[in-house]
């Protein structure tokens, strides 16, 4: 199976309400698809956002990095050779995780179809479904309240809560969901880099001893203050969880190694794809350090990739893959299905997408 081109578009998709956290306010989800075409005919299918405050990447960062560096060194190549192509798609060129990211999600497609089997069952087939969690994004407290009170006659029994942008208000904000929502709803929140390393310290405590029942905490420092994030894993009991900290496997291992967080959000935007995920996932098993895998803003294709990898492995026991509920249409026919919570691997070989309506091809 021969790599013959690698094409690339462009797909729009309306959100249902805007996405609104610490970093940014998003009203659509703007991203790149990747089509390889094979000389036997199979074609792979991958996405990736230019979620440019987390990853640095933009659509013409993606384009460029896949048009100029990524392309150049993989037309040729047979997918048989899967451990020379991932090799060379990283080292094509440095960071540009997204660009690598939606490649890597494209050849898993194939890699699966040549093996007529879904890429889950080749990674370990744990297990076929899974449950994710809902974004409640920033907003007033009164806001936040109906919309948490609006996800659970919906189903949902996990809300992932934004925070960071005011301590104060987040822990009312915290206060009048708990309320809200009763004892039994699961609440994690993510603070996406916005407090300072004691801030957090204070905050949590606070939410702690108002008994407010968080789950975990997400980011609460910046990205590059791995001893801060360290102050606030020895300073309170709600888990920690790093997730704009954590890219590439080295990033993760500088956490496990110092003990600085409890958990790790994997998203494949981060780490360049399911081949990079892949080292994170077997160094949280050596350490014994559970795994969420996430997601940015971004449509069906590269959240059932994200499905499958969660799919196959035990140690990711939580899910916030809830990009394409947040979208007021699916132009993917094929892949996962969603279910308000409940998400379902496609038996279909590779990720079985079958096609993506209005696709602006570049
Ligand atoms: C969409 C997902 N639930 C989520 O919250 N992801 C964010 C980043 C998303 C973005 O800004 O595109 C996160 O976990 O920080
Ligand atoms: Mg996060």
């Amino acid at each position: 199976m021969k790599i013959t081109d690698i094409k690339l578009g462009r797909i729009s998709v309306p959100l249902k309400t805007p996405f609104k956290t610490a970093l940014r306010t998003v009203k659509s989800v703007e991203d790149i698809i990747v089509i390889i075409e094979t000389d036997t005919g199979n074609i792979g299918y991958g996405e990736a956002p230019p979620t440019g405050v987390i990853t640095g990447d933009t659509t013409g960062g993606i384009i460029g990095a896949i048009k100029d560096h990524i392309r150049p060194s993989l037309i040729g190549m047979d997918v048989e050779n899967f451990e020379e192509i991932m090799i060379r798609l990283h080292s094509s060129v440095v960071k540009n995780t997204s660009a690598k990211a939606a490649v890597d999600i494209a050849l898993y497609d194939l890699y699966g179809q040549m093996f007529n089997a879904p890429v889950y069952k080749l990674l370990g087939g744990y297990r076929k479904e899974i449950t994710t969690d809902i974004t409640i994004s920033v907003n007033d407290p009164e806001e936040m309240e109906r919309d948490s009170i609006n996800a659970i006659k919906l189903g949902y029994e996990t809300l992932k809560v934004k925070v960071g942008k005011d301590s104060n208000l987040d822990i009312k904000r915290l206060k009048a969901i708990r309320n809200a929502v009763g004892k039994d709803i699961n609440i994690r929140i993510d603070a996406n880099q916005g407090w300072k390393p004691k801030e957090a310290v204070y905050t949590l405590r606070k939410m702690e001893d108002l008994g407010l029942d968080i789950e975990l905490v997400e980011q609460p420092v910046l990205a590059h203050d791995i001893e801060g994030m360290k102050l606030v894993t020895d300073n309170v009991n709600i888990p920690v969880l790093v997730d704009e900290s954590v890219f590439s496997p080295r990033d993760a291992m500088t956490i496990l190694q110092n003990r600085a967080a409890d958990l790790i959000n994997l998203k494949l935007m981060k780490t360049g794809g399911v081949y990079n995920a892949l080292k994170i996932v077997s160094m949280a098993e050596i350490y014994g350090v559970e795994c969420m895998i996430g997601c940015m803003l971004e449509a069906k294709v590269s959240v059932t990739a994200a499905v499958h990898l969660a799919a196959a492995k035990k140690i990711i026991t939580k899910i916030d893959l809830d990009g394409p509920v947040l979208c007021s249409e699916d132009p993917v026919t094929g892949g996962a299905v969603f279910n308000n919570s409940k998400i379902t691997v496609n038996e279909g070989s590779g990720f079985g997408i079958k096609d993506i309506e209005g696709i602006k091809y570049i």
